[in-house]
């Protein structure tokens, strides 16, 4: 089943072209990467396809399992609830607690009334424990959101993806803010619910060894287009090189090989524990 379909999506903010005729695919059960260099227009294809915004002309138009969110430059219907979207801050309401802020993922499920004076029942209360045990931070729960690290924050967010039942997670630059073990804990977090919940994942990144350590697949963007979708194997440095020139520099991280290492089934990377939410 297709999960993600973009087909000739623009959209200009003033004289700057951020998504220029922008058409893709996702197939459900995919985790796929987007990378480019900044301003390339990740994020603004991230916006849209999360149905927060609508592209320019008659042409563009977005489907989400199977379901048309937007087309000709109009928002139709928001499926909120397949879909959900996690940022590289402001994921959290920082005053409340981190097992709030998970629960908050019902918010679609319960009662307006419950909601409004965070009522949750027992059963709920524990589906969101489980959850951030699933995600290894089961003893911050009772801690308010702004004392977590990035890191956590971000698996907090994850966390809420699973309460909600999301079919689909976007992540925005997840783990730009992040020192490389906190960025591979919550991106082995990624691979893991895309594995087990069979959870469709994309994941923008700017920096493409995560891409070729995680996803099969890349879509690569410059200047509002997509100029290469396919295996990440073959994003090498000299490949990276031809595709963004002097700006591929920002893409690479300063150690990295210049040959792709190949994308590691979930497991050979994580040392952390998981624990299944259904378990
Ligand atoms: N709301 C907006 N108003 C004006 N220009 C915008 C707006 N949003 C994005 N742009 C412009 O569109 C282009 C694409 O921006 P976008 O944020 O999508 O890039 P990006 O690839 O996500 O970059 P980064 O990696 O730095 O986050 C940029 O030139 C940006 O300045």
């Amino acid at each position: 089943m297709t999960a993600i379909s973009v087909s000739n999506l623009s959209k200009r903010y003033g004289k700057i072209r951020a998504l220029d005729d922008v058409s893709l695919e996702l197939e459900h059960g995919e985790m796929v990467a987007l990378i480019g260099a900044s301003g390339s227009g990740k994020s603004t294809l991230i916006r849209h396809i999360a149905g927060l915004e609508a592209g320019d002309g008659q042409a563009g138009k977005i489907s989400v399992l199977g379901e048309v969110t937007q087309s000709g430059g109009r928002l139709n219907r928001n499926r909120r609830g397949a879909v959900s979207v996690i940022f590289q801050q402001f994921n959290l309401v920082d005053r409340l607690s981190v097992l709030t802020n998970v629960l908050i993922g019902n918010l679609g499920r319960v009662p307006r009334w419950r909601g409004t004076i965070g009522y949750f029942h027992r059963c709920e209360r524990n589906k969101a424990q489980a959850a951030l045990t699933r995600v290894g931070i089961p003893q911050v729960a009772a801690q308010r959101s702004s004392t977590l690290s990035g890191g956590q924050q971000q698996r907090a967010a994850i966390a809420r993806t699973l309460v909600q039942e999301a079919r689909i997670l976007i992540a925005d630059e997840p783990i730009s803010a992040l020192d490389p073990s906190s960025a591979r804990r919550v991106m082995d977090v990624l691979a893991d619910i895309n594995t087990q919940d069979n959870i469709t994942v994309l994941v923008s990144l700017h920096q493409v060894e995560y891409a070729r350590r995680y996803c099969k697949r890349t879509i690569a963007m410059r200047d509002g287009r997509i100029v290469y979708d396919g295996p990440s194997t073959a994003l090498s440095n000299a490949f990276l090189a031809e595709l963004y020139g002097d700006a591929s520099e920002e893409l690479v991280l300063p150690d990295a090989p210049a040959e792709p290492m190949p994308v590691m089934p979930f497991g050979q990377t994580s040392r952390m524990a998981v624990h299944h939410l259904n378990a």
